[in-house]
């Protein structure tokens, strides 16, 4: 195991180490009790086959020690369960919580790089992953090491020499074992870099067939599918067919049989050449062929074992992610002024996407941000509601950075409506609702019609109680019923969610003036056309402010804007 999954493991396992120790100790006296009952029975018959030593007192005292480890490791191996199953539930549960409340703490911008299906993975899947490790993994540890210790201990007090043949498959076992993880990891890194270029094919096969089609590409397309497809299975069987091969090997070592076979020919050796008492081979048939069953166990635990180490790296990765810093010290914005104050902002630490922004909008205007496409204007709206945070100069709201505004409150300050529209899986009104939960159902419907959505509301099969799935630019339209809803002082709007739906345009433009009615607001804009009537246009290249003012001072000058406005194709051009 590398010895950075080490590290995760141990640091995830930490909050259950005690109970697993435990857990451990009560499996150990359950793996040495479950011998007891073999080694009497072995007694026994050395006892009853022996007229010269039959001792009705004896006997008994056996038969009642074969019972008692019975009832030990039944209880002993229940316990031991019992505390890795209860440690599991709550390291499951204490995982996920963690990782709740983690998500709620890392930049907003995370999410835009990590997808629901991965977050998905980590809370649900991967946490499930660990079961293994935490619910079995350590008892099947303990078993694989003290049953064939203690069943070799007797085995050697009864006869060294065939507790020897009894247990040589285990070394044979060990080598192979050892010989198969060889270079496992690098093995399994190759093998889950050619799973994911088949992914990557079979998608971009289904994603793209209808233009592949189209092209008359199809069979270039599934060329590159069936190639990865073949890839893959080369490597495979390169890397299984000596494994598998290895693993019978090892599997045949100390399988039952095996083992059957070399006691029944040694002890015949021995017993007919008057070296072993016949009532001797009975402990090396009754515990000898039980020897090395735990470690099988062990064995077909493996690959639960490693899905769970590769779990847990993802889960401790997922809690390592950096967090937003909270409000250092809280402090209320008087005003709506937003200012941005020589902002410099990176994705990578490599390359400034964002160079040195000053910029100030004032309640009750509305400044459009213009850009060709690629410029910071998606970037630069985003430091607002700390999707992340500048890596040099200060956001300003009220005077306050947004760094010192407890994220609560400026949730309360800051309304988004962006491109990326998501409905929860809840009603149309609660919705709308979720800016502000104590709207009355009056206040919902009001919000839905300025956002021109309440008719189609209505025309749904529920109305405001449906769970709809809506089109793209309802959809658009019940995130702007929401942040009207939401009366946030300050406003950040992507013009071109406003106007994804043709149809609608006329009227959304007349929601959104009621939007933006004595609010600060930061349009990021995509058509020209709509904003020539905002208060302060300001044009970003290349991450810097290179023109700002109104629209006729600006189309007066020699620049970007007027060259944007003459091709007449923001829009094109920026999207
Ligand atoms: N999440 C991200 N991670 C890394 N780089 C990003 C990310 N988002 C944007 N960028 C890069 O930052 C730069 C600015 O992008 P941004 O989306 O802010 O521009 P834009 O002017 O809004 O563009 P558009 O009009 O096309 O939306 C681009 O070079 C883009 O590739």
């Amino acid at each position: 195991m590398a010895k950075r999954e080490k590290g995760e493991l141990g640091t995830l396992l930490a909050p259950v180490r005690t109970r697993l120790t435990v857990a451990g100790v009560l499996q150990a006296i359950a793996s040495a009790a479950a011998l007891v009952p073999y080694v009497m029975l072995a007694e026994l018959a050395r006892e009853l086959l022996d007229p010269a030593r039959a001792d009705e007192g004896r006997v008994w005292t056996i038969v009642v020690l074969a019972a008692v480890g019975l009832l030990v490791r039944t209880l002993a191996s229940g316990a031991a369960a019992t505390v890795t199953h209860l440690a599991d539930v709550d390291l499951q549960l204490r995982l996920r919580r963690d990782i709740v409340a983690k998500l709620g703490r890392v930049p907003l911008g995370w999410f835009s790089g990590h997808g629901s299906g991965e977050v998905k993975k980590a809370v649900q899947d991967d946490v499930h992953s660990l079961h293994h490790l935490v619910g079995h993994a350590v008892l099947d540890l303990v078993s694989a090491v003290v049953t064939p210790v203690l069943t070799f201990a007797y085995l050697l007090w009864v006869d060294w020499r065939m507790a020897l043949v009894t247990a040589v498959g285990l070394p044979v076992y060990l080598a192979a074992y050892a010989a198969m993880m060889r270079g496992y990891q690098a093995k399994l890194g190759e093998i889950n870099a050619a799973t994911a270029r088949i992914n990557t094919a079979a998608v971009e096969f289904v994603n793209g067939v209808a233009v592949v089609k189209t092209f008359g590409q199809a069979r270039r397309a599934h060329r590159r599918f069936a190639e990865a497809a073949d890839d893959f299975s080369t490597m495979f069987r390169r890397w299984v067919e000596p494994m598998t091969r290895t693993e019978a090997l090892a599997q045949n070592a100390i399988a039952p049989v095996s083992v059957l076979l070399l006691v029944l020919t040694a002890s015949t050796l021995l017993v007919s050449s008057g070296s072993l008492a016949p009532v001797d081979v009975l402990p090396f048939a009754l515990l000898g062929l039980g020897m090395g069953q735990p470690i099988l166990t062990l064995g077909f635990g493996m690959g639960a074992m490693q899905e769970a180490r590769e779990a847990a790296a993802r889960v401790t990765g997922l809690l390592a992610v950096p967090e937003l810093p909270p409000a250092g010290a809280p402090a209320v914005p008087e005003g709506h002024v937003v200012e941005f104050d020589r902002v410099t902002f990176s994705y990578d630490g490599e390359r400034d996407v964002l160079r040195e922004v000053s910029l100030t909008l004032r309640p009750g205007t509305v400044t459009a941000l213009v850009g060709p496409s690629g410029s910071g204007k998606s970037t630069l709206a985003r430091l607002l509601p700390r999707f992340w945070d500048p890596g040099q100069g200060t956001v300003r709201i009220g005077g306050v950075d947004v760094r010192d505004i407890p994220s609560g409150e400026l949730y309360r300050l800051v309304g988004t409506v962006f491109q990326d529209v998501r409905l929860l899986r809840m009603s149309v009104r609660d919705n709308i609702r979720l800016g502000r939960p104590e709207a009355t159902d009056a206040e919902v419907e009001a919000a839905a019609k300025a956002a021109c959505v309440h008719e189609r509301i209505l025309a749904l099969p529920g109305g405001y109680d449906a769970v709809a799935s809506l089109s793209g630019g309802e959809a658009q339209r019940v995130s702007i019923a929401r942040a009207l809803l939401a009366d946030t002082p300050v406003l950040v709007l992507d013009e071109a969610t406003a106007y994804a739906d043709p149809e609608s345009e006329a009227s959304i433009q007349d929601a959104l003036s009621t939007l933006v009615a004595g609010r600060t607001v930061l349009v990021i804009a995509h058509r020209l056309h709509t904003i020539t009537g905002a208060d302060q246009i300001v044009v970003l290249e290349d991450g810097a402010v290179v023109q700002r003012g109104g629209h006729d001072d600006l189309l007066k000058e020699d620049g970007v804007y007027r060259r944007l406005w003459e091709r007449g194709a923001v829009k094109e051009e920026s999207r």
